[in-house]
């Protein structure tokens, strides 16, 4: 029987987990968004069934509630909800980058009985809206989710099956934890890039060259500036205090840089740069998440109409058969990542010997 799911914001990332969500159940989702062109966009695109219900309607009506907005705009919602008669096995989860002070704006929705779920997909993009929606964006990647501490375990494996389509990788923790994890490893990082990259402003009001040199590295380590500002704007005041504590830290981080430029010895010098080097080689690579794909390879691409044939032949020639090939979501702005499957971990090393002979960057996922 078709359940109802309510999406609320019908951008990229409540978009991907609606698409995702169809591909395992049977559903009618309805759609709502402050803004009707991109709830008008979703219904266009197929993402949606219906896109005129009025919300408190809609989430009387929903079997599964998800939140999809600006983590702000989501604690109002939360709130909003906790007046409404809703179905008594509904579900009510988010996708929001923070989540101390989401799961504190549910707890009323928890005083009247229902069941909210915090959840975080841990990957993404700088674009925006429906049409970059996929239903294949978390494949492989964390996925966590907060439920309250008195949230029955069954509801989180409930949770878990509504979003099974995503293929991500899920993990449980308190949102405490979730929001100093995330604030080392996804909302810091934001800040060094966005101010990288209004350091590098300042200088090149001077030198005019700076922009054009500014293509290469730069451009890779500041990709994630050119992400929604006011999405950005409402994770770091959601988590401010983590924030704080990691800008302090990374004072006295900048503190010892200096002091080595200034008078650290070459041994010292080269001691930062190869513990760094170590350790950020040490990471998986270009995998969104952790589960190992047997016998994947990934190939860098740049131009990927023309090089998928240039790869297929190359491999044709060595009689290596690949059983699945796939373009996934490029991370960065010029390269793509073509993910190739082979049947024998033979094979996979046979190809990627034979891509690196032809100058390919190739990676085997941990
Ligand atoms: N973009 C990313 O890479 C990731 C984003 N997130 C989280 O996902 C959430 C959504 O982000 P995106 O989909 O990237 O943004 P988006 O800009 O593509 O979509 C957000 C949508 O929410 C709508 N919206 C804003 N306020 C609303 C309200 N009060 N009621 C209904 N709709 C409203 C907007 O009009 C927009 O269509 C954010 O909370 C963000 O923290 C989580 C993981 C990754
Ligand atoms: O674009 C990227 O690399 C991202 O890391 C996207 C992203 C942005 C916000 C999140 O909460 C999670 C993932």
């Amino acid at each position: 029987m078709k359940r109802t799911v309510l999406l609320v914001g019908t951008g990229l990332i409540g978009c991907s987990v609606a698409l995702a969500i169809r591909q395992e159940h049977d559903v009618h989702i309805i759609g709502h968004d402050v803004n009707e062109e991109h709830c008008g966009l979703a219904k266009s695109l197929g993402i949606i069934d219906e896109n005129e219900v009025p919300l408190e309607e809609a989430a009387q009506l929903a079997d599964f509630i998800l939140l999809a907005a600006p983590v702000q705009e989501t604690e109002a919602l939360l709130r909003r909800f906790a007046g409404c008669t809703l179905k008594e096995h509904v579900i009510i989860t988010d996708v929001g980058s923070t989540k101390s002070q989401i799961m504190e704006a549910a707890a009323g929705l928890a005083e009247q009985g229902a069941t909210f779920i915090g959840g975080h997909p841990m990957a993404g993009s700088h674009k925006t809206g429906a049409g970059s929606a996929k239903a294949h964006l978390f494949e492989n990647a964390f996925y966590i989710l907060t439920p309250a501490p008195y949230t029955a375990p069954e509801r989180v494996g409930q949770l878990q099956d509504w979003l099974k389509g995503t293929k991500a990788r899920f993990l449980v923790m308190d949102a405490a934890q979730h929001d100093f994890l995330t604030g080392v490893v996804s909302h810091f990082p934001h800040l060094i890039a966005a101010s990288l990259v209004r350091h590098m402003h300042g200088y090149s009001q001077q030198h005019e060259l700076l922009t054009g040199l500014a293509a290469g590295g730069f451009r890779d380590i500041t990709r994630i500036a050119s992400s929604s500002p006011l999405m950005w704007r409402d994770i770091v005041s959601h988590n401010q205090g983590n924030l704080l504590e990691l800008l302090d830290d990374w004072m006295e981080e900048m503190q010892e840089v200096r002091r080595l430029v200034a008078e650290g010895s070459p041994d010292e010098l080269y001691g930062y740069f190869h513990g760094a080097k170590q350790f950020r080689d040490s990471l998986p690579i270009r995998t969104k998440g952790a589960i190992p794909s047997f016998y994947d390879l990934y190939v860098d691409v740049l131009d990927r109409a023309g090089v998928i044939s240039h790869i297929t032949t190359l491999l044709a020639k060595e009689n290596i058969s690949i059983t699945n090939i796939r373009i996934i979501e490029a991370r960065e702005d010029v390269f793509g990542v073509l993910r190739l499957s082979f049947q024998t971990e033979e094979d996979r090393l046979q190809a990627k010997r034979c891509l690196e002979q032809h100058s390919y960057e190739t990676y085997i996922t941990m």
